[in-house]
């Protein structure tokens, strides 16, 4: 289904400027049980996920993403109008049963994102021991020069969950019923971020419920979660030009947002595979970057295949840790963008 959408996507983009131009890869972690599984289902299928099963070693879904102007402008990257991208949610089980193995998810990170549950205090506390193993064991595409929590140099983002409950129980959560801020209240008291940190997700989360009731009202900050993937697009492909004040930052983007009120997002572009840390190998079905990146500067080819046509279904080998197929991060200039 993905691929039917895609590949009638991708005949359009491609006559307004262009195929798939690059993927971005974010981890999604916090201890098991927090919810992971259900924000990504959520972010991915704008719907809730009645019983999700626990998470074996790893679940892989996709979001497409378009960034770029709908017609080509000035305001474009040059040369072509929108451009498609894929990013990747690697869902990461919090189970200790897997902490010896999950270090093979960690392989060139892009972005983070940290889940917690409001109703366990430790599940609050363990994102320091995530970020550090993170850090410890994981390879980054574009590194930023300081690092965040135990040192993780890339950006990221703190979700706190199940207010549902915790309302329930009748813990004060938030004046504002804003989850997010009070995630970052408590991790800029940890010492996670520095104070003059933004995080990106400025507006409630899913407000005074939960998850699975945001998704059913469709009431979640889908447009506070888009803007940090943009975030990551934006640093990885498009400008290599702009000032990084603070690497923890990201309010530039959110003052400036790139994309235009005709951009074309759509959440049923996505699809959501469930990858086993156990199976030789992993299907995956989307699409590596192809030929877009031909109109981008020229870079290696990091997949072992590049197929010419888009499959149904594409598979590839996990080769090793180390040997994940990876788009290479290569950006376009700012002077190319005009953003
Ligand atoms: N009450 C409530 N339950 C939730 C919420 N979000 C998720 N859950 C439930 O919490 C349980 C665990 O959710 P998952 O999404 O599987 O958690 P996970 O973090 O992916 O867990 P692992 O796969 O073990 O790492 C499930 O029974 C969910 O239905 C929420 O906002 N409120």
């Amino acid at each position: 289904m993905f691929w039917r959408e895609r590949e009638r996507d991708t005949s359009d983009g491609e006559q307004n400027g262009g195929p798939p131009c690059g993927q971005v890869r974010v981890l999604v972690v916090g201890d098991a049980g927090v919810g992971k599984t259900s924000l990504v289902h959520l972010i991915l299928k704008g719907t809730s996920i009645a019983r999700p099963s626990q998470t074996v070693g790893c679940s892989v879904g996709v979001k497409h993403i378009s960034y770029g102007s709908a017609s080509s402008s000035s305001n474009s990257i040059k040369g072509d109008a929108q451009r498609d991208f894929f990013v990747e949610l690697w869902d990461v089980s919090g189970h200790e049963r897997y902490k010896d193995c999950r270090f093979l998810f960690y392989t060139q990170i892009d972005g983070v994102i940290f889940v917690h549950d409001l109703s366990q205090r430790r599940t609050k506390t363990n994102l320091h021991k995530w970020a550090a193993e993170i850090t410890e064991n994981g390879t980054f595409s574009t590194p930023l020069g300081s690092g965040g929590p135990g040192g993780l140099p890339v950006p990221y983002i703190v979700i706190g969950n199940k207010t549902d409950i915790v309302a329930k129980v009748g813990t004060r959560v938030m004046s504002s019923g804003n989850l997010v801020d009070v995630a970052r209240q408590w991790v800029e008291k940890q010492g996670l971020l520095p104070s003059s940190e933004q995080l990106p997700l400025t507006d409630s989360f899913p407000g005074s419920s939960d998850l699975l009731a945001a998704a059913k009202e469709a009431r979640y900050d889908k447009e506070a979660v888009i803007k940090f993937f943009r975030l990551l697009i934006r640093r990885i492909y498009i400008s290599d030009e702009l000032p990084d004040p603070s690497p923890w930052s990201i309010s530039p983007l959110l003052q400036n947002p790139i994309y235009h009120t005709g951009e074309n997002l759509s959440d049923d572009d996505h699809y959501h595979r469930r990858l086993s840390s156990t199976s030789e190998g992993y299907k995956y079905d989307v699409l590596p970057l192809l030929p877009s990146h031909r109109s981008l500067a020229p870079a290696p080819a990091l997949y072992p295949q590049q197929p010419t046509s888009m499959p149904e279904n594409y598979s590839f080998q996990r080769l090793s840790a180390s040997g994940l197929p990876r788009i290479s991060s290569t950006k376009l200039n700012k002077a190319d963008t005009n953003i």
